[in-house]
C-alpha cells in the first residue's frame, strides 16, 4: 500500500472542509491540524499558517480557500493504527466570500460544522450549514474554544444538537488553541465522513474549485479529481471552453506545494498549464484528459455576480494607466472583480469596479494602494438598477450618472433575504432598524429560550453602507447578520443630481428611495459648501430631481485681486505671484465656471456615512 499521490486508495481518503461562522476559530483549528499531523515542523509553525496574504494575516481572516493534505495514522476506534490522508479545505467566512464556501464544499464529503464556545451558533453558522446540507455533506458539530473561562459547552450543545438534529453528546469539544480534542476530531473524520467515490478507469473528470494567478508560476489550479487518473505532460482539456493546455506541473499541497507524478481518484491538489489567467481555467469548469475526454462535466458552479458597483479613480490623473495596470493584475488571480473605464467631469478618468460586497470593494482597493502605491478616491458604492422604459426598451444601470432621461416606467433594485440572530432583547431595536430601511418580516423563530432568528426581506442598497455597524451598535455586538441575493423589486426610486452654478456634478448623483431623497439632497449641498472655496461670482449648490430642485445652498461672492498690493511693484513679483496662482489651478477642476479643488470632492466623497449617521 502506497500513500503517494496518484496511487492512494480511495478508501483511505477523507476530503473535508471546516465552516463556521467569523472569528469561531477555523484557522486555528487548521493550524492544529497542521501541527497534530506532523505536515509542519513545530519550529516553523506560524499563526494563520494558510492564510498567506498579508491583508488576511493583518485583519486575521481567510479570503482564499486553501486546501492541504495531511497524513494521519488513526489513534481509536476500529480503525486505529490504519494510514490515511486527510485532504482539508480551509474557507473564508465573510458573506462577500460565500461563493468560495460554495465551491469548497462541493470538493468534500464532510463538513466540521464549529462553533464557538463562548458564542454559540450565529448567522453564518446557519448559512455554511444550509450550504453544507444542499450538498449532501456529512456534517461534524465541534465546539470550539472550550479553554476560554466563558464557555458554556453543555449550553451550546442542546443548541447545536437542536439545529442538526443529534444529541448534546454527538458535539464534539475541542480547542484549536491549547490542541485539547483535535486528535479526536480528526479520528472521528476518518469515522464519520464517507470516503470519495469515483470511477478509477473512466475517462478522467477533475472539478476546479480555485484557480490563482501566481507571479512565478502563472495560474495554479486547484481541483479535486472524480474519476481516472491524470499526469504529469497529459494534455488536458477545459470542458466549457475545449481549450487544450500541456499539464506542465502536477502536485499536492503539503503545506508547501509538492510535484507528483499524478493525482487519482478522490485527491484533491493542483495543475500547472502555463497560462496566465484565472479567466482560462474557471472556477467551477471540468477537467479531462484530451485523448480520452469525458462525455459529460461535473456539475458547475454559478459566476460571482458583482453586487456592488463603485467609481474608482487616481487622486493624481497622470497615475490612470497605473490604476488599469494594476487592476488587471488583481483580475488576474479574481474571476470575481469586473471593472469597465469611465471618466466623471469632476474626477478625471477612472474606471467603474464591480464587487461582490463592500468587504471586497476595502479589500481590492486597500490592495490597490498597498501593493501598488496608487492614491485612489471611490465614488459612493451603488448596487445594479433596471430601468424600464416606457417605449419598451430596459436599461441596465450601473453608475447612477448614466440613469436614463426618458420615460420611466418601473425601476427594479435588487433585494436580500436577510437572516439575524439576535439575542431576545433586542428583537425590538432590530425590527426597528429593519422596518427603517424597508424590510419585510418574513419570519422569526426561537432557536433556544434567548436566541431569535429574524428573516427579511430588504434592499440591498439599504444594507451596503452601514446597515452592519448600526445592527451591531444596536445590539452592543450581539447580533450577527447574513444575506444572499433574492432578485429584484419594483421600488418607488429616484436619482437625485448635485448641481453647482447649473451644472451637474456626476460624482455625486445618486439613485435614492423617494422619501430619503431629500435628507441625500440637503445633506450632500451642505457639504459641499462648506467644502467649496468662494468664487468670484455666487455659486449655488443644487440638489435636484430631474428638473426640480428640492435643496439649495449658496456659496457667497468674493472679488480677490492677486495683483492689487503689487501695485507699482516690480514686474518680477507679479510675475512669481501669477505663477503660483497658476500652480494652484493645476489640482483644481472646473466644473462649469466653477473651480473646485480636487480636495473638495475627496473630502465630500471620503465623509464617513456611519459615522456621520451615528451622530444624529
Ligand atoms: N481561547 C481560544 N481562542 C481561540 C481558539 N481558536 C481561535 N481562537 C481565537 O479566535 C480568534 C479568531 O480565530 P481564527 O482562527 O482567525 O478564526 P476564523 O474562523 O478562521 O476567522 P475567519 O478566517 O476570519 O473566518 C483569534 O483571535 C484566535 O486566536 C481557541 O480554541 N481558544
Amino acid at each position: 500500500m502506497t500513500y503517494a499521490p496518484g496511487s492512494t486508495d480511495p478508501q483511505r481518503i477523507r476530503n473535508f472542509c471546516i465552516i463556521a461562522h467569523i472569528d469561531h476559530g477555523k484557522s486555528t483549528l487548521a493550524d492544529r491540524m497542521l501541527q497534530i499531523t506532523e505536515v509542519v515542523d513545530s519550529r516553523l509553525m506560524r499563526a494563520q499558517y494558510l492564510d498567506r496574504m498579508d491583508i488576511e494575516r493583518e485583519r486575521g481572516i481567510t479570503i482564499k480557500s486553501q486546501a492541504v493534505r495531511m497524513p494521519w495514522t488513526a489513534r481509536s476506534g476500529e480503525r486505529a493504527g490504519d494510514d490515511f490522508v486527510l485532504n482539508m479545505i480551509d474557507t473564508p467566512g465573510h458573506v462577500d466570500f460565500t461563493y468560495e464556501v460554495s465551491r469548497s464544499l462541493a470538493a468534500c464529503e464532510g463538513a466540521v460544522l464549529l462553533v464557538d464556545a463562548a458564542q454559540g451558533i450565529e448567522a453564518q453558522t446557519l448559512a455554511n450549514l444550509y450550504l453544507a446540507m444542499e450538498n449532501d455533506l456529512t456534517i461534524i458539530p465541534v465546539l470550539n474554544k472550550i479553554d476560554l473561562p466563558a464557555a458554556q459547552p453543555e449550553k451550546y450543545a442542546e443548541e447545536l444538537a437542536h439545529l442538526i438534529g443529534c444529541e448534546p453528546e454527538d458535539c464534539l469539544r475541542v480547542s484549536g488553541k491549547t490542541g485539547v480534542g483535535v486528535g479526536e476530531l480528526l479520528d472521528e473524520i476518518v469515522r464519520q465522513i464517507p470516503a470519495p467515490v469515483g470511477d478509477p478507469d473512466a475517462p478522467a473528470r477533475a472539478m476546479i474549485f480555485d484557480s490563482v494567478y501566481d507571479t512565478y508560476r502563472g495560474v495554479v489550479t486547484y481541483v479535486r479529481v472524480v474519476d481516472g487518473k491524470m499526469e504529469a505532460r497529459d494534455r488536458i482539456k477545459m470542458m466549457s471552453t475545449n481549450a487544450v493546455h500541456e499539464l506542465l506541473e502536477i502536485g499536492v499541497i503539503s503545506p508547501e506545494p509538492i510535484k507528483s507524478a499524478a493525482l487519482g481518484v478522490g485527491e484533491v491538489g493542483y495543475l500547472i498549464t502555463g497560462v496566465k489567467d484565472v479567466r482560462q481555467s474557471k472556477v467551477g469548469d471540468t477537467v479531462t484528459l484530451s485523448n480520452r475526454p469525458a462525455t459529460e462535466s461535473l456539475g458547475g458552479y454559478q459566476d460571482p455576480k458583482p453586487m456592488v458597483y463603485s467609481g474608482l479613480y487616481p487622486i493624481d490623473g497622470s497615475e490612470y494607466p497605473d490604476l488599469r495596470e494594476a487592476l488587471d493584475k488583481l483580475k488576474l488571480n479574481d474571476a470575481a472583480l469586473t471593472y469597465e473605464p469611465e471618466s466623471s467631469a469632476a474626477l478625471g478618468f477612472g474606471f467603474r469596479v464591480g464587487f461582490l460586497g463592500l468587504l471586497h470593494l476595502e479589500i481590492i482597493r486597500e490592495r490597490l494602494e498597498r501593493e501598488f502605491g496608487l492614491d485612489l478616491i471611490s465614488t459612493a458604492p451603488n448596487v445594479v438598477y433596471n430601468v424600464d422604459l416606457e417605449d419598451g426598451t430596459s436599461v441596465v444601470v450601473t453608475n447612477p450618472s448614466e440613469f436614463p432621461t426618458g420615460k420611466i416606467a418601473a425601476i427594479h433594485e435588487p433585494i436580500v433575504r436577510a437572516t439575524i440572530l439576535t439575542p431576545n432583547d433586542f428583537v425590538g431595536s432590530v425590527m426597528e432598524l429593519c422596518q427603517s430601511r424597508r424590510g419585510s418580516l418574513m419570519g422569526m423563530e426561537y432557536l433556544s429560550q434567548e436566541r431569535v432568528e429574524l428573516r427579511y426581506t430588504l434592499p440591498l442598497a439599504e444594507i451596503i453602507y452601514d446597515f452592519f455597524d448600526q445592527l451591531k451598535s444596536k445590539t452592543r455586538g450581539y447580533a450577527s447578520l447574513d444575506y444572499e441575493a433574492t432578485g429584484t423589486q419594483i421600488s418607488d426610486l429616484v436619482k437625485v443630481d448635485i448641481l453647482l452654478h447649473g451644472e451637474p456634478v456626476d460624482a455625486f448623483s445618486a439613485i435614492v428611495h423617494k422619501d430619503a431623497a431629500y435628507a441625500y439632497g440637503v445633506r450632500l449641498a451642505e457639504r459641499l459648501r462648506k467644502l467649496i472655496p468662494r468664487q468670484q461670482f455666487e455659486v449655488p449648490i443644487q440638489a435636484a430631481i430631474g428638473s426640480r430642485v428640492i435643496a439649495r445652498e449658496t456659496i457667497r461672492a468674493i472679488r480677490k485681486d492677486v495683483l492689487a498690493k503689487c501695485y507699482g511693484g516690480d514686474i518680477t513679483r507679479k510675475r512669481k505671484l501669477l505663477e503660483k496662482q497658476k500652480e494652484g489651478k493645476k489640482r483644481m477642476k472646473m466644473v462649469g465656471r466653477v473651480e473646485v479643488p480636487q480636495e473638495a470632492f475627496v473630502a465630500a466623497l471620503s465623509t464617513d456615512e456611519s459615522v456621520e449617521q451615528k451622530k444624529k
